[in-house]
């Protein structure tokens, strides 16, 4: 699709989707947990770290390739997973995913999404594409979604690791907003065989659906030895998301993990828990290059991807910037898109870099 948006800044993205999505719906892509503390210093850290840029390193060319998880990526970027994109708009995943895919910029699949993993993929083609996991309370399960994926040409799983329960959200109680309970996200459990099998579904009742799913969907006594099952099953890059402890990292590596995500859920899950950039140093020093390393939580500009990166990430994931823009649908995916990566060419140049791979010699300072 040919992009008829013009510039929109993340504020004004975001302002569109307050105007047109329903309160419930809106407040529920952007309030984070409690008192809303780590969803602010997400944003708020970027400010205190500071680039000191070089000069006069002939930056008239830049580019943006980077290695990530055993593929060559276009850009140091790819859409985070969000569940329930319906709620956004009425495509939901299939526009998101289809506007990654113009880009080549890897999208993962939430397990809550409401187009199932097949029907994604169809519509992506042979585009870069990440699966994401909540595990569910039950192993047989989870292995069949980790099996579908692969079948699909998912190219790594990303196990959330951050979500054993869910974060004690006050806004989502207060308009008692739930997607989930309006039928939303079930593209993945209602394709799946071992999951029909387990609920016994017998008519097509979607309340009936909805208890099923709710009640198998996380799984509190998940520990590191469920990380080494999983290990032995697939042969898929594993990545852990929602890793904000070095010694979490540590044990990421010991369980043969290929990458983390250093992550706080964008401030959804334990509020008053570190902002993403804070935890980024510590994690990068244990880490020293073994694993890919990924970050999220606050990315609004192209200026805040160069200081994670500088920081030692990897890559980031995106996730409230795109979920705003896809309340314009593909277009509006793809807006988000192309004008993410003329900022991040445009603050690597005036960093005085080239390309990614000198990037951690510049200095980003904390003030
Ligand atoms: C509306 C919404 C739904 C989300 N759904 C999921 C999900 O299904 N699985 C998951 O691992 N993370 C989920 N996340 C977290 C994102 O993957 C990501 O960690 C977070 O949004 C990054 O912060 P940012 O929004 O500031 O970029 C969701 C976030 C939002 C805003
Ligand atoms: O909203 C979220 O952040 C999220 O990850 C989620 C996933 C499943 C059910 C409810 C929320």
């Amino acid at each position: 699709m040919s992009q008829t948006i013009g510039f929109r800044s993340p504020e004004e993205w975001e302002r569109v989707a307050k105007e047109r999505l329903e309160k419930g719906a809106f407040e529920y892509i952007q309030s984070g947990a409690g008192i809303e503390e780590t969803l602010q210093s997400n944003t708020e850290g970027f400010k205190q770290w500071k680039i000191v840029p070089r000069v006069l390193r002939n930056v008239s060319k830049v580019d943006l390739t980077k290695d990530i998880l055993g593929t060559v990526s276009p850009v140091p970027f790819a859409l985070a997973p969000v569940g329930f994109q319906t709620i956004i708009h009425q495509e939901g995943e299939l526009a998101a995913a289809k506007a990654a895919a113009i880009h080549q910029v890897p999208y993962t699949v939430s397990t809550v999404s409401t187009s199932s993993m097949e029907e994604i993929a169809k519509v992506m083609g042979d585009a870069p594409r990440f699966f994401q996991l909540y595990w569910p309370s039950d192993d047989d399960i989870a292995l069949s979604f980790v099996k579908r994926a692969e079948k699909c040409g998912y190219s790594a799983i990303f196990v959330t690791v951050d979500t054993p329960i869910l974060g004690f959200r006050e806004q989502d109680k207060q308009n008692q907003y739930f997607p989930l309970s309006k039928g939303q996200g079930l593209g993945n459990y209602l394709t799946d065989p071992v999951f029909k099998e387990k609920a016994k579904l017998i008519t097509e009742e979607t309340q009936e659906a909805i208890a099923e799913v709710s009640s198998r969907l996380f799984n509190p006594s998940l520990t590191w030895e469920n990380v080494k099952w999983l290990r032995s099953k697939t042969n898929l890059p594993i990545v852990l998301k929602g890793i904000l402890h070095a010694g979490d990292a540590k044990l990421a590596m010991d369980h043969g993990v290929n990458g983390i995500v250093v992550s706080n859920h964008g401030g959804r899950q334990l509020d008053g828990s570190i902002s993403s950039i804070d935890a980024l140093p510590a994690i990068v020093d244990e880490v020293k290059g073994q694993i890919d390393i990924l970050f999220d939580g606050g990315i609004r500009r192209g200026s805040d991807v160069i200081k994670a990166l500088a920081l030692g990430a990897d890559s980031v994931l995106i996730g409230r910037l795109f979920a705003y823009g896809l309340t314009n649908g593909q277009d509006g995916v793809e807006t988000v898109i192309t004008q993410l990566i003329a900022e991040i060419q445009s603050a690597l140049a005036l960093s005085g870099e080239t390309d990614l791979s000198s990037l951690q010699q510049i200095e980003v300072v904390k003030t």
